[in-house]
């Protein structure tokens, strides 16, 4: 598990929880966590915020994606591409993976989290999965399943066959990750980032949390605060779809906000192609005239290492390999 700390990306910084851990004492926040002096973290565009549009996230219903009547198969695919093309992001219900399974996991992260720092340090490493390692492998298979057949649902709501996606990008090695974040409770909360606005690289992530509120979506060029159904996932599209769509679904600019009151814990588990798949746009989908790639080939093990190398930050690692402006909303 890689257990990444609510916080900017910057090496001097400590465990947020041990600084969360001098607490109440502390009443302001450090100023190298004060993410409106960094650049380019422009905190203030609060006022393209907006309170109205959470009602109308969308949801797919999982179990209609497998469902054996066509209507109702075409229904839902048709619902995804919506989803896909408007928002980016949206509500998995009925999935399948037990609601036992899912508190199971949070809390199996917070007993990690909770573990005193040394302990913690010991899984540093390749033993990183090991405190949680029985749910967290029993859990990754079952949100695989899903990610994966909703893969197969983005790929015919593309217009390409059922499993084109998943023999181009060869996903029976598919990359699939897990991240658990903490953010304890904040005092300065208006001052400080959880994790700073960022795409996720990949196809599909799949998120769960607690239940306290802190993700912040960014589709259609406001900040939208999602509150996810009990037992859902929220999944949202990764720059490689964006890639292998030539742009038509866009990866979803997303944040997380801290507060006050509460410890918030999610685990985002993002599902990418093959480490050595070459990602480029679907030629089925490209036109040489009309509508040339607009994103260069690469691989996906190598555009991590590019999104690695550089800042948490924006779509940049996307606007590195992009090869003409296409429109974004956000
Ligand atoms: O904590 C959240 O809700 C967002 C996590 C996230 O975006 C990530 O881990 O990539
Ligand atoms: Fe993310």
């Amino acid at each position: 598990m890689a257990a990444t700390s609510p916080s900017v990306s910057q090496p001097k910084l400590r465990s947020i929880k041990a600084v969360a851990a001098e607490l109440p004492a502390l009443t302001s926040i450090p100023s190298v966590y004060n993410f409106q002096t960094i650049p380019n973290n422009i905190i203030n565009d609060i006022e393209t915020f907006s309170e109205a549009d959470e009602s109308m996230i969308p949801t797919i219903d999982f179990s209609l994606l497998t469902s054996s009547n066509p209507e109702e198969r075409s229904k839902v695919i048709q619902d995804l591409a919506k989803a896909c093309q408007d928002w980016g992001f949206f509500m998995v219900t009925n999935h399948g993976v037990p609601e036992s399974m899912m508190k199971a996991m949070i809390e199996a992260c917070r007993a990690f989290f909770e573990l005193p720092e040394e302990e913690k340090q010991e899984f540093e490493g390749k033993h990183v999965l090991d405190p949680i390692s029985e749910i967290a492998l029993e859990f990754s298979k079952r949100v695989r399943q899903v990610a994966r057949e909703i893969t197969r649902g983005i790929s015919e709501s593309l217009g390409l066959e059922l499993d084109y996606i998943d023999k181009a990008l060869d996903l029976e090695n598919g990359l699939q990750l897990l991240i658990a974040n903490l953010y304890p409770p904040c005092p300065q909360p208006e001052l400080a980032m959880g994790l700073p606005p960022h795409s996720d690289h990949g196809l599909v992530t799949l998120l769960i949390q607690n239940e306290i509120g802190g993700l912040q979506v960014k589709p259609q060029g406001k900040w939208i605060n999602v509150n996810p159904i009990p037992n859902s996932f929220l999944a949202n599209i990764g720059d490689h779809i964006e890639i292998l769509s030539n742009g038509k679904y866009k990866s979803v600019l997303h944040r997380a906000v801290v507060n006050n009151k509460d410890t918030r814990i999610s685990i985002a588990i993002p599902h990418g192609p093959a480490p050595d798949a070459a990602v480029s746009p679907a030629s089925e989908l490209v036109d040489r005239v009309s509508n040339p790639p607009a994103y260069k080939a690469i691989k996906y093990k190598e555009y991590i290492e590019l999104q690695q190398s550089h800042n948490l930050d924006w779509k940049s690692a996307l606007e590195r390999i992009r090869l003409y402006d296409i429109e974004y909303n956000n």
